[in-house]
């Protein structure tokens, strides 16, 4: 048994904590899997230097309505797989390398294998392919152990073999048919991806709309657009899969019947659920939500003093700036337990980066109605701004909600080119307390940028 000050378990988020701050600690950091977590090897980094790829290749579709008449003569698959690993692998590699040989790490040990909580404040860490196991006594923990791809329970689905977002994206080559189940982030940012590489690709939901967390304006604009890049199925309940000669058989059944439906690969993209089970944290005193998230209070700590929890693990939200907050956060708390400060969730953003992109912050019209939140909503379309112009959009838009009398920016939402970032004066609006008229008449908007986009939508507010 080794005693630590702190023991970190896993390397996304949580391996950020550990800075020369705490050279004077003897700490741990426990990985199972690939060092640096899901954003940088299977998540964010990667993903989106496929869409930027993927946008690229997409742009001959839709290039010759500005007279630009583009063909897109191929892809080179095992080239751009290898460009965006060849780039992301050596950081991975380097920070594990950083970890267990830096002399700035003396005082840290990196152990690669699965930690679980065998008694309080114990964690049994048993090394990855070996039966080795190292007991780890500490007076703190930061547990930052994230999640992973839920896989539903469909008859035949293991047998026949599937992919999900940690394996997708190493294909050896790029199949001819991709089905996706799913309708959320995965699913639209791999659709659109694999799509635009001119894979035929058939997205498989559920629900009676894709995004369907979205404000429903937007997740209905998205689906409606979807379904002219892409075959997508909705109110398609998936009940069988099997392995045929000509491919992997997918059965539905939906409101008029059952469907059947050949693809070289399939994607499972329904969601993620938190690792709390693998890290068996009951163990410890550490309390759960009903599904499986850890609880944390506005500090991040958990339920036993001294045990911190982080990211996708507690997070409502699994995002990575998210996880990074609350690392800061954590971070700060470790280092100042008689000044600790709070997590900061008023108003969480995201993105979604499909074809087109999707962004949004606080709160959709749908909640507004159901929570009797007083609201007047500002719209402007992309087509009605001069760089909308410039691209030919008529499909995009932003929709902003407002307090009719105070002016308060209540949410926002945003679909079509560069959404994730025309967004962002929005989210920063909200955060420091600006209001709708300040903030379109107070700065000057650079014309004709895309960002008229949401000056213009401040300004459709009907304010008292
Ligand atoms: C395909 C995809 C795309 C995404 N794109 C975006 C995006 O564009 N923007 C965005 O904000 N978010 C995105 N996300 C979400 C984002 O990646 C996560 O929210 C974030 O990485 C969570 O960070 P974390 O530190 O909580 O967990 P992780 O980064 O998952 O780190 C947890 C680590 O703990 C290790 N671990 C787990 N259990 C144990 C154990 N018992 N013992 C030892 N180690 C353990 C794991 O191996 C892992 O390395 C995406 C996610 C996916 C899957
Ligand atoms: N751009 C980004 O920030 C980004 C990108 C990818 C992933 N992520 C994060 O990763 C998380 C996981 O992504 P995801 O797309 O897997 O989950 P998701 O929660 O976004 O979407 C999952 C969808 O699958 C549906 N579903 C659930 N069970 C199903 C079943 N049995 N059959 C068919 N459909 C079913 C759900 O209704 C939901 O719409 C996201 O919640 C997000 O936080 C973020």
């Amino acid at each position: 048994m080794t005693h630590y000050d702190l023991v970190v378990v896993g390397t996304g988020s949580g391996n950020t904590i550990v800075t020369k701050q705490f050279a004077d600690r003897k700490v741990a950091i426990v990985e199972r899997g690939v060092f640096g977590g899901t954003c940088l090897n299977v998540g964010c980094i990667p993903t989106k230097m496929f869409v930027h790829t993927a946008d690229l290749a997409a742009v001959p579709s839709h290039s010759s309505r500005l007279g630009v008449d583009e063909t897109l003569t191929g892809v080179r698959w095992p080239d751009i797989r290898d460009r965006i690993f060849g780039r992301i692998d050596p950081i991975s590699a380097g920070g594990a390398e950083y970890r267990e040989h830096h002399p700035n790490n003396a005082n840290v040990t990196l152990y690669h294998g699965t930690g679980r909580f065998t008694a309080k404040r114990e964690l049994t860490v048993t090394a990855n392919g070996s039966r080795d196991t190292a007991v780890l006594t500490a007076d703190r923990f930061v547990l930052a152990a994230g999640s992973r791809p839920i896989v539903p329970f469909i008859p035949g689905l293991e047998e026949t073999g599937f992919h999900t977002s940690e394996t997708i994206m190493r294909l050896d080559e790029l199949p001819r048919r991709l089905g996706i189940i799913g309708s959320g982030f995965v699913a639209a940012e791999s659709a659109h991806i694999f799509s635009s590489l001119g894979v035929d690709v058939t997205l498989i939901a559920r629900s009676d709309r894709l995004l369907r967390h979205e404000d429903s304006e937007i997740a209905q604009r998205y689906t409606e657009i979807a379904q002219e890049l892409y075959t997508v199925k909705l109110l398609h309940e998936t009940v069988h899969v099997w392995r045929r000669h000509d491919g992997i058989v997918v059965k539905t059944l939906h409101p008029d019947g059952a469907e059947e439906f050949v693809f070289d690969e399939l994607l499972i993209a329904v969601g993620r659920t938190p690792n709390s089970d693998v890290l068996n944290v009951e163990a410890t005193g550490v309390k759960l939500e009903s599904d499986g998230r850890v609880v944390v209070d506005e500090f991040q700590e958990t339920a036993v003093e001294g045990i911190y929890a982080l990211g996708d693990l507690c997070s409502p939200y699994q995002l990575k700036h998210v996880a990074n907050h609350e690392a800061r956060v954590v971070q700060h708390n470790l280092l100042h337990p008689d000044d600790r400060i709070e997590s900061d969730h008023r108003f969480v953003p995201h993105a979604v980066f499909g074809s087109p992109q999707v962004a949004a912050v606080g709160l959709t019209e749908e909640q507004a109605i159901e929570q009797g939140v007083r609201y007047v909503v500002g719209r402007e379309a992309y087509a009605d701004i001069a760089y909308g112009w410039a691209m030919e959009d008529t499909t995009g838009f932003a929709k902003i909600l407002a307090d009719p009398d105070t002016g308060q920016i209540l949410g926002c939402h945003v679909i079509g080119p560069q959404a994730a970032t025309v967004i962002q004066p929005v989210i920063q609006a909200m955060s420091f307390g600006l209001d709708a008229h300040p903030m379109a008449r107070g700065q000057y908007w650079i014309h004709p940028a895309m960002p008229e986009l949401i000056e213009n939508a401040l300004l459709a507010l009907k304010l008292n």
